[in-house]
């Protein structure tokens, strides 16, 4: 059985100071986090976390995103991106399935908590030198998705990444990037379903 955990990530994505929402690429940022406790301490990563027992994936998101940078994304401005799934061969037990969502509205400011110090970054500027090697194979691609979403409101690509981690649990065995053929409005609701239950 396939006991890999549940999380869900959520880019915050915003227009640089003095660009419009009109911009390409260039005119956008998107809000990452420096890890500052547990897994994956010192790495920039997504803003996001485990799925809760109880909790649908999108309440999860939300309460994530809320708990580690103050933002409050209502459930309505998620728009779901794909899925990853993060595989560790040499400990099992970090297995992860994590379903990606971008969101370009929220409410409250953003703030430091005690496990994440936000920081934005120019969605063509990645700071890779500071993020897990894999972020490389699909944290840009995932972004210009977040965009489409965002800024076009195009129903666009739902992407199935698979990441394997070499047996030192951080550099890259494998990656496969799938984007699914362009999908419906209906496909980029927040998935208000159960961890574990098929949408
Ligand atoms: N190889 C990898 N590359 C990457 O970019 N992010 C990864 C990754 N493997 C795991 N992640 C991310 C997905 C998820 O957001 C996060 C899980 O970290 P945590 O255990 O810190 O989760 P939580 O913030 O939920 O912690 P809790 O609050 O204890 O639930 O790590």
């Amino acid at each position: 059985m396939d006991s890999a955990a549940s999380v869900a990530l959520c880019f915050l994505v915003r227009p640089v100071d003095g660009r419009s929402v009109r911009d390409g690429a260039d005119g956008w940022e998107a809000l990452l986090g420096l890890k500052k406790t547990g897994f994956a301490r010192g790495k920039v990563v997504g803003i996001g976390g485990h799925v809760e027992d109880g909790e649908t994936v999108a309440q999860a998101v939300v309460r994530e995103v809320r708990e580690e940078v103050g933002a409050v994304v209502p459930q309505t401005e998620l728009h779901h991106l794909g899925t990853i799934r993060f595989r560790f061969p040499a400990r099992p037990a970090w297995d992860m399935d994590t379903v990606l969502y971008a969101a370009g509205s929220w409410e409250g400011e953003i703030s430091e908590s005690a496990e994440i110090a936000p920081e934005w970054h120019g969605v063509n500027s990645l700071p890779y030198a500071r993020m897990w090697p894999d972020a490389g194979y699909w944290v840009q691609p995932i972004l210009m998705e977040a965009l489409a979403a965002v800024r076009e409101g195009t129903a666009g690509h739902l992407s199935t990444i698979e990441i394997t981690l070499a047996e030192d649990n951080h550099n890259v065995a494998s990656a496969r990037y799938d984007r699914a053929a362009a999908g419906t409005e209906a496909d980029r609701r927040p998935l208000d379903v159960e961890p574990g239950v098929t949408a």
